[in-house]
């Protein structure tokens, strides 16, 4: 049985105060047996993370270098972001990979440096609307999947949460059918399982992301393959982050 995971990513939204004000609202809303998460932008995860002691939220970062140190000016490491004591690390967000030239190659690098540090990958993968309208869309993602898992084990892939995330579908307000979500998260199952095993495959949690909020959440949440969702947009209002995490 897969634990529903819900997270946050804020992208670059917050100040420190704003980031509190929301994450004090939030973990009062917090539902029993939902994983829920909140991807903070790395000026405000310290305080973020004093401000969720003692609660069942968790906490992730958007984004990290995959080497522990060294001339890269402006990057954050595996080493610092432990050292704050975050569970969880977005690597190959569609935008990381659009606007800051993300490759598959770097997003496994990445993936390997998040896992060895203990940090669990939020993978994300996901086509264009091009890509969907020329059919290559299954095609497209299954070779982001094999590339992003490349020489990653049985013990460690249970550990990533994947989040299929049409580019189309990413704050545009247009959602893919849950039926159109599902039948993706159904075939990146079916990697897995041929990648690795049967058994692996239903360990592994995969997300839907794209245009989620509390009006869609539970249609989401209903479909067979789906266990969760990485919310940009509704992430960022208390009322409607809470109502989505209690779909
Ligand atoms: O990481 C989240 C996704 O990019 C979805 O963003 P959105 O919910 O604003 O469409």
């Amino acid at each position: 049985m897969r634990t529903p995971i819900i997270a946050g990513n804020w992208k670059m939204n917050k100040t420190i105060e704003e980031a509190i004000d929301l994450v004090k609202e939030i973990k009062s809303g917090l539902k029993k047996d939902v994983e829920t998460v909140v991807c903070v932008p790395f000026t405000t995860l310290s305080q973020v993370k004093k401000e969720i002691e003692g609660t069942e939220l968790k906490i992730g970062a958007q984004n990290m270098h995959w080497e522990e140190s060294g001339a890269f000016t402006g990057e954050i490491s595996p080493l610092m972001l432990k050292e704050i004591g975050v569970d969880y690390v977005i690597i190959g967000h569609s935008e990381r990979r659009q606007y800051f030239g993300e490759t598959d190659e770097i997003v496994n690098k990445k993936t390997k440096a998040a896992l060895k540090h203990n940090i669990n990958p939020i993978v994300c993968v996901g086509e264009t609307l091009a890509q969907r309208e020329k059919n290559i869309h299954k095609e497209l993602v299954e070779s982001q999947i094999l590339k992003a898992l490349d020489h990653i084990d049985d013990e460690e892939v249970i550990k990533i949460v994947i989040a299929y995330e049409p580019i189309w579908a990413i704050g545009t307000g247009k959602t893919a059918t849950s039926e159109e979500a599902n039948d993706m998260i159904s075939f990146i199952r079916n990697i897995l399982r041929d990648k690795y095993s049967q058994d692996i495959s239903e360990k592994v949690r995969i997300q839907y992301g794209g245009s989620v909020k509390s009006s869609n959440i539970a249609e989401i949440m209903s479909q067979s393959d789906i266990d969760g969702a990485l919310v940009g947009g509704a992430s960022l209002k208390s009322d409607e982050f809470i109502k989505l995490i209690r779909f």
